[in-house]
């Protein structure tokens, strides 16, 4: 299947834009200041002392205000979240760009880091410059005392210091191996954003104010009869003292510099207090009581905590925070459960003996709920949802809000392809599944849900025992899913409409199934990829 122009562009094109945007935004800013600081009158002299340095130690510098203020915005999680379920944002092609907020902080992110070794680069030349090129003439340009001092600059090593150990601790490894390092490394980034607002108001590069009274490169008033027979030997000044001759520009007033009103602060101010607001309002939220109903233990090393939490209202589809990872509440009614699978000693923490232990229980935290692409699932005629492992969760609470009632949703029909490594694990969610379903034949919509369960490692013929598993039986296939036939399976009962995909697996599905969402289809459906990321 090759690529096909139609689906790239329902796929990546809104994607593709805002990342335009964002490149020719920051292009331009970073030439304009190039231009600006190598060749505007006020910063001549400094220019002089710095050269090359200055323009791209500037230039840089307004790259990074641009970039640590839009790097908060895609992580006010509630007002994106809010956003998602206002009329406001009222088409699904916004709705799909809000879930790419993760996307775009990234790469904000990277930039930051990218510019900021182009940043320490040219400040590291700019120090040598301020001290070999010591000026006698205007001493205000000066940042050295004398010719000679090496200049420090705390915060902008502490800065360097901060970005470096946050960069490291973001990487994907760190992120699935330790989320925790990456969580606890992450939040220095309050303490990225004070150091940055005092690292700017240092004021090292100064501004001519007095342009007009002392053009560059003027000749001092006192030199221009007195020394009218040196001009052309002057080596101050080379071409410009030759020209300001030509010109008669002579200084009416000596230099006067000052350093510029630190530009950071308009730039990254609002953001910060707004990102701040939100992370309050999350901890107010998050430290409301949750109680624990229940702890049940699930095959294959997954708990079930069901809980309750005051004024507490999920949509389905929507995550939630809790230590150890984010999940999906399974229930839209008083209580909500999550399901978790057990990878460190969480679970020893939470429930030492695997029994209902709410009496010993401790306190939990939950953060949320969050929007997220799983919102989506209803609101296309056809949808597919593919799972793998414990990528289940968001689909089970979309069956969970079926099962409560599925005639009040645009879905007309539901895929679901859920792949697992043991057959323990289709356990977890079989009774809800068994129960949706009945529900669905019961009420004369048998091929509303198409039920698909890949095991991947049997080494023999393996079923679910249970009777009353039946509507399973038939459903469970042995090995890995052929989501090529699948696809063209799909778009031939559904020619010419938008199926809606969504994916929670690991990547190596992901990246197959974003492959053939972009391909060319025969049937002339086109799939819409949804991906719900976990780390
Ligand atoms: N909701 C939540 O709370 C959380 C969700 N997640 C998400 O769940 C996902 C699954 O996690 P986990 O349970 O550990 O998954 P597993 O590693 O157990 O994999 C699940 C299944 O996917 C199959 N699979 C892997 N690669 C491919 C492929 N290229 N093509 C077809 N099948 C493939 C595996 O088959 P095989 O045996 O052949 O490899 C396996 O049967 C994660 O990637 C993450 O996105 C993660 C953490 C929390
Ligand atoms: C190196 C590039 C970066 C990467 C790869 C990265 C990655 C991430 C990821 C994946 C998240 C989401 C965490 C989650 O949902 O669980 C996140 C959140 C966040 N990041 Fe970054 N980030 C980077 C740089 C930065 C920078 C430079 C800053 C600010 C100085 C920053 C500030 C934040 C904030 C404030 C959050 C939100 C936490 C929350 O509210 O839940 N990040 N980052």
């Amino acid at each position: 299947m090759g690529l096909s122009l139609r689906s790239w562009i329902a796929n990546e094109g809104g994607k593709h834009c805002i990342l335009i945007t964002w490149l020719s935004v920051s292009a331009w800013i970073f030439w304009r200041t190039f231009i600006l600081y190598c060749s505007g009158a006020e910063y001549h002299y400094l220019h002089k002392m710095l050269g090359l340095g200055l323009c791209i130690s500037r230039a840089s510098a307004t790259v990074l205000n641009l970039n640590c203020s839009l790097v908060l915005l895609p992580m006010c999680r509630s007002i994106l979240t809010v956003l998602r379920g206002t009329r406001q944002v009222s088409s699904k092609k916004a709705r799909r760009l809000l879930d790419k907020s993760k996307t775009f902080h990234v790469t904000c992110g990277v930039a930051i880091c990218v510019f900021s070794v182009v940043h320490v680069g040219a400040h590291l030349v700019n120090v040598v410059s301020f001290s070999v090129r010591y000026s006698d003439e205007f001493p205000a340009l000066n940042v050295a005392h004398y010719r000679g001092q090496s200049v420090p600059g705390i915060t902008g090593v502490l800065l360097v210091l901060v970005l470096f150990l946050m960069f490291t601790a973001s990487s994907h490894s760190v992120r699935v191996g330790n989320y925790e390092i990456f969580w606890y490394t992450h939040n220095l980034f309050i303490l990225f954003y004070v150091v940055l607002l005092m690292h700017v108001v240092g004021g090292a590069l100064k501004y001519q104010t007095n342009v007009d009274a002392h053009p560059p490169g003027c000749i001092p008033a006192n030199q221009t009869r007195a020394h009218s027979d040196t001009w052309p030997n002057q080596e101050v000044d080379g071409e410009l003292v030759a020209e300001s001759r030509e010109m008669s520009l002579v200084c009416k007033e000596d230099a006067h510099f000052q350093p510029h009103f630190p530009q950071t602060w308009l730039w990254v101010l609002g953001p910060l207090c707004l990102y701040c607001g939100e992370r309050l309002y999350r901890y107010i939220r998050c430290n409301a009581s949750v109680t624990i109903v229940s702890v049940v233990r699930h095959p294959c090393d997954v708990i079930e905590v069901r809980m309750l939490k005051n004024s507490f209202k999920a949509r389905p589809g929507q995550t939630l925070t809790v230590p150890g990872g984010l999940t999906c509440p399974t229930e839209n009614k008083e209580t909500f459960g999550i399901h978790v699978r057990v990878v460190g000693d969480w679970t020893d923490v939470l429930c030492p003996d695997w029994k209902l232990c709410c009496a010993a229980c401790p306190r939990l935290y939950v953060d949320g709920p969050f929007g997220s692409p799983s919102e989506e699932v209803f609101n296309y005629e056809v949808s597919v949802c593919v799972a793998g492992g414990i990528g289940v969760t968001p689909f089970a609470c979309i069956m969970h809000a079926l099962l409560d009632e599925w005639r009040r949703y645009k879905l007309q029909r539901l895929y679901f392809v859920w792949v697992c490594r043991e057959l323990n694990s289709f356990y977890w969610f079989a009774e809800l599944l068994c129960g949706l379903h009945r529900k669905l034949w019961e009420q004369n919509r048998p091929d509303y849900l198409n039920i698909r369960l890949y095991l991947t490692t049997a080494q023999e013929l393996q079923n679910l025992t249970d009777e009353k598993y039946r509507p399973l039986h038939s459903r469970l296939l042995i090995g890995r899913p052929k989501l090529k036939l699948l696809f063209e399976e799909i778009g031939r009962s559904n020619q010419h409409k938008k199926v809606g995909v969504f994916c929670c697996a690991p990547k190596g599905v992901s990246r197959e199934l974003h492959k053939l969402c972009n391909s060319f289809s025969a049937s002339g459906t086109v799939f819409e990829y949804n991906k719900e990321s976990f780390s």
